[in-house]
């Protein structure tokens, strides 16, 4: 395991005596009670509010419950809600009455002291302070008879009774011993009352107190609370003051949770448990006078920036470590145990990780850690430790700096530093390489980083670094983005020397999303953005490339000085100016898939990270770019195209996916079932499989080049194929591969040409592939039914392999017509001709080889096609794809065609 698993529930022998209690309502959680009772216990809570749906639906009876509680050490704080009952008819009074005493023997078999009485929200209620204070004041004598307590709770949306102020004159007026207040920070927050009368309650008679954040949103008050809660920390109230102001009153009972959030609702109720946890010891921290102590440790100062670790493989890491020279770093230092490499300039640094404890997708780049300088690193981490944040653990040698580090909730290590001048620390660990950085210092130092989490982490993240690093957050924005809404939110230490910034698609369903779902990048510090845009020009950076049509609004926005502007469209600068000062940036292309870096300037006192609306215009360039990156004009020598018998066990979604990833431009679809055992993708008849499998080609901009497999034999009726050629059209695909297993010549002819004139309507062409152990074995015979078919849209599709095997003639298939050859099959095998058809056919379908890797000529076979035709790499090769998977298959298989034959290209 390589994260330690947090026990999480708290060692109560050190819990400092006196503490606070700390409970949190099951309402907040997802599941059922089993899974909130056993998430609550874990993150080390004292006590739970049960709320009373969760106890209806809940196979365990009431005094099972309370006995779940009791061996988990978990106190039942109230029962609630109980609604509608105060200032009604005699006669709505005594069925209240009646209902309240049900509840009252459900709260006995559950031990719990308390019920939760909520402001009537009913029509049957008057505006009647006497009438309600007289029966509140009767529910509670009839609660007291039984050791009952009455914690009535004034919500935003009660009838009459909305306020902490008018329900604190009823229990007043009521003036009964069993009748006391319950606060709700958002009932009291959502409506902006005056906190200073809180402290004109005695504490004795606030029975409980609730507490939920949440962002300003003008909505309906009952939709807001039920709907957009937050834990403490993460919404806009100011939660401190509310807690210190009840804290003034010498109320002695639990801070509990109380959010309705349809997001943590959804969410691991461990996890989201833990977050609560966090949002509370961090506002205990936060609120004045915060009474009993809380046994967190001060967060130490922090200084900065350390390090940015990225995991890199053999694909990534020198993708990155070209864009990193190119910024002006040099690799200054080897890890003297691990495949680390050190890369500086200034203060900036990366760690490049070539064996790193993460699982990192195949040829991708991912911030994996990051460093911060600490004063006092060991009390960092004992924060971190009593937040609940899984301590790390780092294999090292005798020697090397012990670093204390924890885990963010994606995974993403954070590491404590202490760069003392006793050349001791982490740099110790690391070999000089004699290589020196810039002496000009084209960046400084790390600005921030920016990281995206799913939507179901974000809070979770925002929490864990604010509360484990001691951050402050800023305000959250949300940006409407090319491909939906993106909600972001950074946070920075008082001193801003480090800068952290989160974001997420809130709304992210289904199959339409980017090509790249998660970007990350790091950003650098530049004292002259200008100058080191040209310098890093010069060093061949992959600068995205920022369109026109920005800089003619940022002219029409902010007119700045007509050179300046020149300068930041010819260099591609974004631009951002605000009371404070002003901002200048730009971006790389993406490395790796989803990482990229950003060099920014501040001027002034500008704390933001650019204006919102240019980050659209940063991912649509990114998108721009990866379009372009998947065409052959843009630099590449050829279109490749996947071809699904190289990746079968991929549905056609999938497929797309990773042919974009890989890069290739196509991909070739199976749409029949050729042989019983192979999976069925059933394009044609599949209306649903159809509408995922265009959204991903709309979605990563790749092609389909050709469908297959029209295979007609003496029994097959071209007419049945109308569907599966209409699936194709309906798909873009340009060919369809047919092959003709039918010994009768004339017959063949006949059926291909019906073919062919059933798919010239929808713009197809219709290609005859000749494997070598069919009746249509060879070169020659393929030629001979296209001449005697006649079709305008025929054509022949050579797969290296079948060419290989069936002898055929690299000088016939010069003399061929250029026009009949739209693609190839790609792949290598052996040089020799397996002696059974068997053997032949398990080579075609299981075990070619990645161009380069056999026997075939493909120089040859290649070279008398036309120039520039795609390459469809068909190749099948069971053992690989069973152990690296069909996605890495198809990438080991771009990679090695790429490397054999782009360059024989580049170099004829
Ligand atoms: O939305 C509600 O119904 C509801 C119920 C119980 C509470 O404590 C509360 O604050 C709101
Ligand atoms: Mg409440």
């Amino acid at each position: 395991m390589l994260i330690a698993e947090h026990d999480g529930v708290r060692d109560r022998t050190v819990a400092p005596a006196g503490a606070r209690r700390l409970s949190i309502a099951t309402a907040c959680l997802s599941g059922t009670i089993e899974d909130k009772l056993a998430a609550a216990a874990a993150a080390g809570f004292d006590g739970v509010e049960i709320f009373e749906s969760d106890l209806i639906a809940s196979a365990w009876s009431p005094s099972r419950i309370r006995q779940e509680c009791a061996r988990r050490d978990l106190s039942i704080d109230v029962y609630q809600p109980f609604r509608d009952f105060e200032a009604v008819a005699p006669d709505i009074l005594r069925s209240n009455l009646r209902r309240a005493e049900r509840k009252f023997d459900v709260l006995e078999q559950l031990g719990a002291g308390t019920l939760l009485v909520c402001s009537s929200a009913s029509a049957d209620t008057v505006d009647d302070d006497d009438l309600a204070a007289e029966q509140l004041s009767a529910l509670a004598e009839r609660a007291a008879r039984r050791g009952l307590r009455i914690a009535y709770e004034p919500q935003a949306w009660g009838r009459y009774v909305d306020s902490y102020a008018h329900a604190w004159r009823i229990v007043r007026r009521a003036d009964h011993p069993a009748l006391g207040l319950c606060l709700d920070s958002f009932h009291v927050l959502s409506r902006d009352d005056d906190m200073a009368g809180i402290a004109a309650i005695p504490g004795a008679k606030i029975f409980h107190l609730q507490l939920a954040d949440a962002p300003r949103l003008r909505m309906d008050v009952v939709e807001w609370s039920r709907h957009h809660r937050l834990f403490p920390g993460l919404g806009s109230f100011d939660l401190a003051t509310f807690a210190a102001q009840v804290q003034r009153t010498g109320y002695a009972g639990p801070f509990s949770l109380e959010v309705f959030n349809d997001i943590y609702r959804q969410a691991d109720p461990r996890q989201a448990a833990i977050d609560g946890m966090r949002s509370l010891l961090a506002l205990q921290e936060a609120t004045a006078g915060a009474g009993p102590a809380s046994g967190l440790p001060a967060a130490p100062r922090l200084g900065g920036h350390v390090f940015t670790e990225l995991a890199v493989d053999e694909v990534s890491g020198p993708v990155v470590a070209r864009t990193l020279t190119a910024l002006g770093f040099a690799r200054t230092g080897q890890h003297r145990s691990k495949p680390v490499q050190l890369w500086e300039q200034g203060r900036a640094r990366l760690l490049l990780n070539f064996a790193p404890q993460r699982t990192v997708a195949p040829g991708t780049a991912l911030i994996c850690a990051l460093a911060v300088e600490s004063d006092d690193p060991p009390r960092s981490a004992q924060r971190a430790d009593r937040l609940l944040a899984p301590v790390l653990p780092r294999v090292r040698q005798p020697g090397e700096a012990d670093l204390s580090s924890v885990a963010a909730p994606d995974g993403t290590a954070v590491f404590f530093c202490r760069t003392g001048g006793d050349g001791l620390g982490w740099p110790a660990d690391f070999a000089p390489t004699g290589d020196q950085p810039r002496a000009d210092g084209l960046v400084t130092a790390t600005d921030h980083i920016a990281l995206t989490e799913s939507v179901d982490d974000f809070d979770q993240s925002a929490l864990f670094y604010r509360s484990v690093l001691g951050l402050c957050s800023g305000p959250t924005t949300e940006i409407a983005a090319p491909f939906g809404l993106l909600r972001s939110r950074s946070a920075t230490d008082a001193a801003h020397t480090v800068r952290i910034t989160l974001n997420t698609a809130p709304l992210r369903r289904g199959s339409w999303a980017p090509g790249i779902p998660s970007p990350q990048h790091v950003a650098f510090v530049s004292d002259d953005v200008i100058a080191s845009a040209r310098a890093m020009r010069q060093l061949g950076a992959p600068v995205l490339r920022i369109p026109d049509n920005y800089y003619d609004d940022l002219d029409a926005r902010l007119a700045p000085p007509p050179d300046l502007l020149a300068a930041l469209r010819d260099l591609s600068i974004l631009y951002d100016s605000d009371d404070d000062g002003e901002y200048l940036h730009f971006y790389t292309e993406m490395l790796g898939s989803r990482l990229f870096f950003e060099v920014v300037q501040r001027i002034g006192g500008y704390a933001g990270y650019g204006a919102v609306a240019s980050v659209p215009v940063r991912m649509a360039a990114h998108r721009h770019r990866r379009l372009l990156g998947l065409r052959a004009e843009s630099g590449r020598p050829r279109d490749y195209s996947l071809a699904h018998l190289t990746a079968l066990s991929l549905s056609p979604p999938e497929l797309v996916e990773a042919a974009a990833d890989a890069g290739y431009r196509y991909v070739g679809i199976r749409l029949t079932k050729v042989t019983p055992q192979e999976p069925h993708y059933p394009l044609a008849t599949d209306p649903a499989l159809m509408r995922t499998t265009k959204v991903r080609l709309a979605a990563t901009g790749v092609e389909v080049l050709d469908i297959e497999l029209a295979r007609i034999g003496p029994d097959e009726d071209p007419r049945d194929f109308q569907r599966f050629l209409e699936a194709g059209a309906e798909l873009g695909a340009r060919h369809v591969i047919t092959q003709l297993p039918d010994p009768d010549r004339g017959r063949k002819v006949d059926r291909f040409a019906r073919l062919c004139e059933m798919a010239r309507p929808l713009g197809l062409t219709v290609d005859l592939e000749f494997p070598s152990w069919t009746e249509t074995p060879d070169l020659a015979e393929a030629a001979r039914v296209l001449r005697a078919a006649g079709q305008p849209n025929a054509g022949i599709l050579v797969d290296l392999l079948h060419f290989a095997r069936s002898g055929s003639s690299v000088a016939d298939l010069r003399e061929l017509p250029a026009q009949w050859f739209h693609f190839a099959h790609v792949c290598d095998a052996p040089a020799g001709v397996p002696p059974t058809n068997a053997e032949l056919i398990h080579t075609a379908r299981f075990e070619r080889l990645y161009p380069g890797d056999g026997g075939i000529d493909l120089d040859g076979i290649l070279s008398a096609l036309p120039a520039g035709i795609p390459y469809a790499l068909e190749i099948p090769r069971a053992q690989m794809s069973a152990q690296v998977g069909g996605r890495e298959h198809a990438r080991l298989a771009i990679a090695a065609a790429r490397r054999r034959l782009d360059a024989a290209v580049a170099a004829g």
